[in-house]
Formats: structure tokens, sequence, C-alpha cells
């Protein structure tokens, strides 16, 4: 039985985050193989697939590490800004933390089952007039301003339960990969897996470290471009980010590791998101297939050395924003079947 990730990494982790342990038994996502993505890239694809985790995105890992600490410290009430992923996960892990939790979401720009996440746990929402930028701005006021506790990735607690992504993929492939290919909006997960990843081979089991490849939406690119993005457009919003908390280590992941950080445009997000789901049996919402839209362009421009082993992080469940599966569908098969017909014959037609 999984026991949640600062059970199964204690010897990894801080011990303030082990003294009062909250935990919905996140981790040991699966590492899937994609042939389709192997194929089409001439490299060895997986996937790790953190939509899996107990509500539904890899916010999950870093949350249990600050609930705990935060929990440890007595703390009765945690705020987040978020897209989205970190307030569905704070939510969550506050019930099982018997605390308050608020929310700083932009308003209008949350998919629906990352908010119903937020209501069904009974977090304070506060819905900001204007870009997650703003809000995480204005968490961080309320933060200094009042007792209580911000869980947003610039809280290093976050970074540590994350990193133990890293650690998985290492356990299940026996060392790490070639390339980790993972999309970037704030920028923590970069950071973390990085780290997770130095770490593992700093004292082993790991003998290599992967270049690391983080991909931007092309509307909401600030690392990309070298500068904040004031107005960020994606219909990727949960990296819809304009100025990530974590920009300078995000380069520092991308430089120490000899990997990149490009932008993909929102077709080459949806036209991954449709391949993942149609031939990998994946289904992610669109900012998680920003990892696999990258490798594919890259792919197209011969820079995906052969043979690599690529693992990429798709980040949240598909059913956080069903409207892409069913907007995009070509038109789904929907046959008429009279319970009496015979349904064999019908379906055989
Ligand atoms: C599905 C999904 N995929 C990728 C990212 C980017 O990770 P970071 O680069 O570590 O920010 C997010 C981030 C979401 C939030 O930032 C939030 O929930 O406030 C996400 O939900």
């Amino acid at each position: 039985q999984w026991r949640g990730i600062i059970a199964e990494y204690a010897d990894r982790l801080p011990a303030h985050v082990q003294t009062h342990v909250v935990t919905l038994g996140e981790g040991g996502t699966p590492l899937v193989p994609a042939p389709a993505l192997s194929v089409r890239t001439g490299a060895n694809v997986f996937l790790k697939v953190e939509g899996m985790n107990p509500t539904g995105s890899f916010k999950d890992r870093g949350m249990t590490t600050a609930i705990s600490a935060a929990a440890s410290r007595g703390a009765k009430v945690v705020v987040c800004a978020s897209t989205g992923n970190t307030s569905a996960s704070a939510a969550a892990y506050a019930v099982a933390a018997g605390m308050v939790c608020a929310v700083l979401v932009p308003d209008g720009k949350i998919a629906m089952g990352k908010l119903s996440q937020a209501i069904a746990h009974g977090a304070r929402l506060l819905q900001v007039d204007g870009n997650f930028d703003d809000c995480l701005i204005a968490a961080r006021k309320l933060a200094d301003a009042y007792p209580v506790e911000l869980v947003n990735s610039v809280n290093p607690d976050r970074i540590e339960g994350q990193k133990t992504g890293a650690f998985e993929v290492v356990d299940t492939l026996g060392d790490a990969p070639d390339i980790h290919a993972l999309p970037v909006g704030n920028a923590g997960n970069i950071t973390a897996y990085w780290k997770g990843y130095t770490e593992y081979a700093e004292s082993g089991p790991a003998t290599r470290l992967p270049m690391m490849w983080g991909f931007q939406a092309a509307g909401s690119a600030p690392i990309v471009l070298g500068h904040p993005v004031t107005f960020p457009e994606t219909i990727a919003t949960a990296i819809r980010i304009g100025n990530p908390a974590s920009w300078a280590q995000a380069e520092a992941a991308r430089d120490t590791s000899g990997g990149l950080i490009e932008a993909v445009t929102d077709e080459q997000i949806l036209a991954a998101h449709r391949i993942l789901s149609r031939e990998c049996g994946v289904f992610v919402e669109p900012a998680s297939a920003a990892g696999v839209a990258g490798i594919l362009m890259l792919a197209e421009q011969g820079r995906v050395p052969a043979g690599a082993r690529i693992v990429v992080t798709v980040t949240g469940h598909g059913l956080k924003d069903p409207q892409w599966a069913l907007r995009t569908a070509d038109g789904a098969e929907v046959t008429p079947v009279r319970v009496s017909a015979d349904v064999v014959s019908i379906a055989r037609a």
C-alpha cells in the first residue's frame, strides 16, 4: 500500500514536514510508455501521469508537505493564489488538516473542474478582477498582514514535496532519463524536478542528470521572452502566468542541465492534447499537454536525439477542463439503440 510521498521519501524530506503528516495518499503515479510519441519523435518516450494524484494534479505532492509543515506550526488558516489546481489541492489538504482555506483565483479564468473542487471542499473563494500574478500579490499581502500560511510554490515546502516526482522517475526507470520535459507556468515544478534529480545524482541511486526541457504557452511565455508578460493569453489557463515566482530557479535548472525553455502555441498544445487522448490513452487538461507539444515541435525541427530516453510530465487530469475534449471532438459517434433491438447487429454495423 503506497503511504504518500512523505512516508515513502522520509529520508529525503526535511524533518519539519514530518512531525504532523497530512496526506491523501499522493504520489506513486504511473510512468506510462507512450509508443505513439516514441514513433513520432524517434525517441523512447514515457509519460509521468500526475493527473492520477488525489486532486488530479501534481500540486498534491507539494501540498502534503506545505500543509503538514503548517499543521506542525499550529496554523489554522492557509491561503493561496491559483490558476486552479493549487487551490483545488490546498482546499482538499486543508480539510484533511482541519484548517480553513482561502483561495484567490483570476475571475472567469479558472477551469470548472478546479472551481468545483475548491467549492466542494469549502474553500473561501476570492475571485480577483485580474490575472494570476495579481492574485499572488494579493495572497502575499494577506499572508504578511494576517496569521495565515501562504502555500504557493514560493513556499519552499511545496518544492520539497514536488521534487519527489523526480525520485519516482528514477526509482521506476532505474536512472534519470536523458531528457525531462514539462509545462512551465509559475516555474515551481521545473525547479522541483531539477532539485530532485540533482539530489538523487549526488547521493545515488541516479548516475546521471537529464536535460530539463520546459515549455511555456506562446501567449504567456515571460521566461522565453526575457521579460514579464502583462496580459498573458492562452487557452491553457493553468499556465496563463506572466511573472513566474520561480523565474530565476527555472533558468538555473535550464542552464545547469544544458536544457531549454521554449514556447508552444495553443494550436500545438491542443494537437498534443488530442494525440495524448486519441493515441496514448491519456486524458489531460490542455496545459498538461505543453510538454508533449514541445517534444513534438523539437522532433519536427530535428532536435530530438535519436533513441533518447524522454520522460514528459503531464501535470493535470483532463476532467479538470473537459470542454476541450467536447469542443474539439469531431462529432462524437452516437448511435440510437432501442433496448429490444438486436444490439449486436447494430454495434457491428
Ligand atoms: C495542470 C498544470 N500544469 C502545469 C502547471 C505549471 O506548473 P508550475 O510551472 O510549477 O506553475 C500548472 C500550474 C498551476 C498553478 O500555478 C496553480 O494552480 O496556481 C498546472 O496546474
